[in-house]
């Protein structure tokens, strides 16, 4: 008994995720779905968050980003005022290959099962129909599009929330929050990454692209030449040493790492890719080497407005305003960091922890039964 229970190393996962309240590993074998669910806090209230379908190579690839992610979600959730916790769920598989009706559906089960403990919708690799699937088998999904009561594609304030983030960070750097007259490298065309770039374009700036996608690409250079505006295109990791202002990391997390800062030569990173440092003190290192860094949480946070904005029955004035307070939150972190002599990244996990203690005293983990006005279209 002893042996084995030694053999399967259960205290290592016990230290990994010491932070998290509940970790789920969901296993089905008829449709192959291999996914985890991350709940990092609930003091705020039931966990929120997207859910990530990537091909990782290793399970505990999958883990370390889960764990990452849903802790990012709490710091979120905190930043932006929103009354749930963090969470996040991540789905092993290719999203190009691996999609079927009946593997959303499995994963909504394992939602369902949760009690009303996870509310989930799109991220990296998902998107807002993928989730009709999941909705079959649970009420705990937010974004899905509006003919089936959601609030829509929630990629659609993501974008917004960055481009509030560039301007405030021009405005600390050059003066003034226009964007134009700058070059932007973005790095991924997404469902954000596309749009931030047509929003850049349309507002006369220049910029650096790269996608594995050539259709996104192509769209991204056909939209800039009907505009008149310059878009060259990079490849792989050529986006880190461009000659940009600002890079806009639109893809996936850990590009600020050891190997991307000696040869980044912006000004600033703003971008709505999770987790954009590989640890804190890349945020140091960015300080030292003079980058302003946007914290990826604070920035990012649009998409999380919308669909906790569904809590209330979705209203698009409503979660404009509140995005756009993304531009006051940002421009507090970077005079915070400043005055405190501190990396940005510091300045705003001590904002987000402060607001986590003042909430804890009233309340605590949660329980649906307890509260039940988090139920969404039930
Ligand atoms: N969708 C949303 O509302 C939110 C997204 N985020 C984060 O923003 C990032 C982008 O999200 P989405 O646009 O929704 O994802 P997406 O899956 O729609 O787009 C990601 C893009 O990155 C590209 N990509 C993948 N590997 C690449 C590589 N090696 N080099 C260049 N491009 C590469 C993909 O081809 C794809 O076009 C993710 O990190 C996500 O977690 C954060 C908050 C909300
Ligand atoms: O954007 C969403 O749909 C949910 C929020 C989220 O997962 C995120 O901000 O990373």
């Amino acid at each position: 008994m002893n042996t084995v229970t030694s053999q399967w190393k259960a205290v290592d996962i016990f230290t990994q995720i010491r932070e998290h309240e509940q970790v789920v590993f969901c296993n089905d074998e008829k449709t192959g779905l291999k996914a985890i669910i991350a709940i990092h806090n609930t003091t705020l209230g039931p966990a929120l968050g997207g859910c990530r379908m990537y091909p990782y190579v290793a399970v505990e690839d999958a883990l370390f980003d889960v764990l990452r992610l849903s802790k990012g979600m709490t710091y979120k959730c905190l930043a932006a005022d929103v009354d749930f916790g963090g969470g996040k769920a991540v789905i092993i598989g290719d999203p190009r290959k691996d999609k079927t009706p009946e593997l959303f559906r499995a994963f909504g089960q394992f939602v369902e099962s949760l009690n009303g403990r996870f509310y989930t919708g799109t991220d990296m690799g998902t998107t807002p129909d993928d989730f009709v699937h999941a909705m079959k088998e649970t009420n705990c999904i937010v974004g899905v599009p509006e003919e089936y009561g959601g609030s829509g594609d929630s990629s659609v304030p993501t974008a917004l929330g960055v481009i509030y983030g560039i301007q405030a960070t021009n405005k600390v750097i050059w003066g003034s929050d226009e964007l134009h007259g700058k070059t932007y490298a973005i790095q991924g065309l997404g469902k954000v990454g596309r749009k931030v770039a047509k929003r850049l374009l349309e507002e006369g700036a220049d910029l650096y692209v790269c996608d594995i996608n050539e259709a996104a690409v192509e769209e991204i250079v056909s939209y800039g030449k009907k505009l008149g505006a310059g878009v060259k295109i990079v490849h792989g990791t050529e986006i880190y040493g461009t000659d940009a202002d600002i890079f806009v990391p639109c893809a996936f997390g850990n590009v600020i790492n050891d190997d991307t800062i000696y040869v980044l030569k912006v000004k600033a990173i703003v971008g709505s890719a999770n987790n954009q440092l590989l640890d804190v003190r890349h945020g140091q290192m960015l300080r030292e080497k003079g980058i302003l860094y946007a914290p990826d949480y604070i920035v990012n946070a649009g998409g999380l407005i919308q669909v906790a904005d569904e809590l209330y029955g979705p209203n698009k004035e409503r979660v404009l305003q509140k995005t756009k307070t993304i531009y006051s939150t940002l421009l507090h972190i970077y005079s915070r960091a400043e005055a405190d002599h501190i990396t940005t990244i510091e300045a705003a996990n001590r904002f987000c922890e402060e607001r986590l203690q003042q909430r804890s005293r009233r309340n605590n983990f949660f329980t649906h039964r307890k509260r039940p006005k988090w139920d969404i279209r039930r």
